[in-house]
């Protein structure tokens, strides 16, 4: 893609651009300095510079294109202007709505210079860029969000959840469930392949999955470490072997330290494609000896561990964090695409104040399988929604009668908040356990 430059504000110009194999990965490099520019926003080091060609390589096989916002118009002393003062980048992976694996169009490294915030500059890239999107044809856009209040203006609503939890893993721990297959370490030049793997089996079959980019499987087998990516020696990775012989899941963990009580291992990075695999990992790490606890940040909201456990009080849940932030970009093809829990037809009156999918949408859904149209303005509606709420809906995470109640979702029809509710719900609760 060739970069393409336009004017943000009379002295401020943004770049876009993605990155070859052979773009330079020097300290000079504009790929040095844009990342370095992001570490500013996040209150991250500076990069070593000898981390530079491993990074680009992860950047390049995601095929993520890079904004910056330059000035050049700054005190002398300031930082050099090849430092973007904005950055934002993109990237496309798939995400699972059950009938299909959709295109979603995803946003990260957001950041604006604390001496140039509050200007417009975010307000303008993503306005730009979600219009952009839109007109290549991407059906959403999604996020994970440094603060909950950012992103609502901009019609993304909040979408999937995990819990943090902490398990005892003393005497008491026992799970009961009937043992099956078999859960080993692993040599660490198998560990990255078999993580990947994996992933796609989980990702296949798991609603609300996004897939995942370069780093994942690298830091999850410990060739790549959380900050840098040069080995971490600390990371273990075990695999479980289903009855067939199958790799079924996987758990990556590293000992927090002796100086932490109770003593503590950490997962890194936990993944099963089947709930019996999942089960099997936990009585794998159930009996590590000398541990006492195991934490973990990514657990399901509706997670069945603590139903496989003999003294249920074991499981203790720390806290609760949003995941995916979904923006629709094409209503009927998000809702199109997704599949659904019985059948009954609604009109949809969408608001949205970006003026991308605002209108009125009849979803009518058969055993399922839906059919999505843009009806009349003059259409009744059945509900009236803001995008925000309908990227809330959209996974079936948050339900209708939560949004009703709370104001988001206005019913005009007897009755309409039950059939989202039924169509829009599912069995198991959307999980995306990708971050980026
Ligand atoms: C997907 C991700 O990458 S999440 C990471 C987001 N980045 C960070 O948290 C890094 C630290 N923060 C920053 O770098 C900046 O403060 C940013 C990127 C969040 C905001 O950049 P700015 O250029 O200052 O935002 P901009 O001036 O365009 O503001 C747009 C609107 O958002 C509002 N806004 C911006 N940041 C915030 C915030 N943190 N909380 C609440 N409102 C905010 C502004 O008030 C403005 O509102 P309005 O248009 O309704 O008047």
């Amino acid at each position: 893609m060739p970069a393409v430059s336009d004017y943000t504000a009379p002295d401020l110009t943004t770049e876009l651009f993605t990155l070859e194999a052979d773009e330079d990965a020097t300290r000079e490099g504009r790929f040095a300095k844009w990342l370095d520019a992001e570490g500013i926003g996040f209150h991250d080091g500076m990069t070593d510079p000898e981390d530079f060609p491993r990074f680009l390589e992860a950047f390049h096989a995601d095929q993520r294109v890079l904004w910056g916002v330059y000035d050049g118009a700054q005190p002398a002393e300031a930082l050099d202007a090849g430092y973007p003062v904005a950055t934002y980048g993109t990237m496309v992976h798939p995400i699972n709505v059950g009938a299909a694996q959709l295109e979603a169009h995803q946003i990260t490294a957001v950041t604006v210079r604390p001496s140039h915030r509050r200007r417009g500059i975010l307000r303008s890239m993503m306005t730009r860029d979600l219009r952009e999107a839109k007109e290549r044809g991407l059906p959403l856009a999604i996020l994970t969000a440094s603060e909950a209040t950012i992103y609502g203006r901009f019609g993304f609503g909040c979408a999937t959840f995990t819990q943090s939890v902490e398990v005892d893993v003393r005497e008491r721990f026992e799970i009961t469930a009937p043992r099956s297959g078999t859960t080993t370490l692993v040599g660490r030049e198998h560990a990255a392949r078999l993580a990947a793997e994996i992933f796609e089996g989980f990702h296949a079959v798991t609603f609300g999955s996004v897939g995942r980019q370069y780093t994942y499987p690298r830091r999850a087998s410990g060739e790549w470490g959380r900050e840098r990516p040069v080995e971490d020696r600390a990371v273990r990775m075990a695999v479980h072997y289903d009855a067939a012989g199958t790799p079924a899941g996987y758990v990556s963990y590293r000992f927090v330290g002796w100086e932490t009580t109770p003593y503590t291992m950490k997962i890194v990075d936990l993944v099963a494609t089947t709930p019996s695999a999942y089960l099997e990992l936990w009585r794998y790490l159930g009996a590590l000896d000398l541990v006492q606890r195991i934490t973990w940040d990514e657990a399901r909201r509706d997670d069945p561990l603590d139903w496989a456990l003999r003294d249920r009080r074991c499981y203790g849940v720390k806290g609760a964090d949003d995941v995916l932030w979904v923006r629709l970009l094409d209503v009927a093809a998000a809702l199109g695409a997704r599949s659904y829990r019985g059948s009954g037809r609604l009109v949809l009156e969408v608001e949205d104040s970006l003026g991308l999918v605002d209108g009125s949408y009849v979803l009518t859904v058969v055993d399922g399988v839906a059919d999505v149209e843009q009806v009349d303005a003059a259409t009744a509606p059945d509900a009236t929604l803001t995008v925000n709420a309908l990227g809330s809906l959209y996974l079936g995470g948050v339900q209708a009668s939560a949004l009703a109640a709370a104001g988001a979702l206005t019913a005009h029809a007897e009755d309409a908040v039950h059939l989202l509710d039924t169509l829009f719900g599912r069995a198991e609760e959307p999980y995306c356990i990708t971050h980026f």
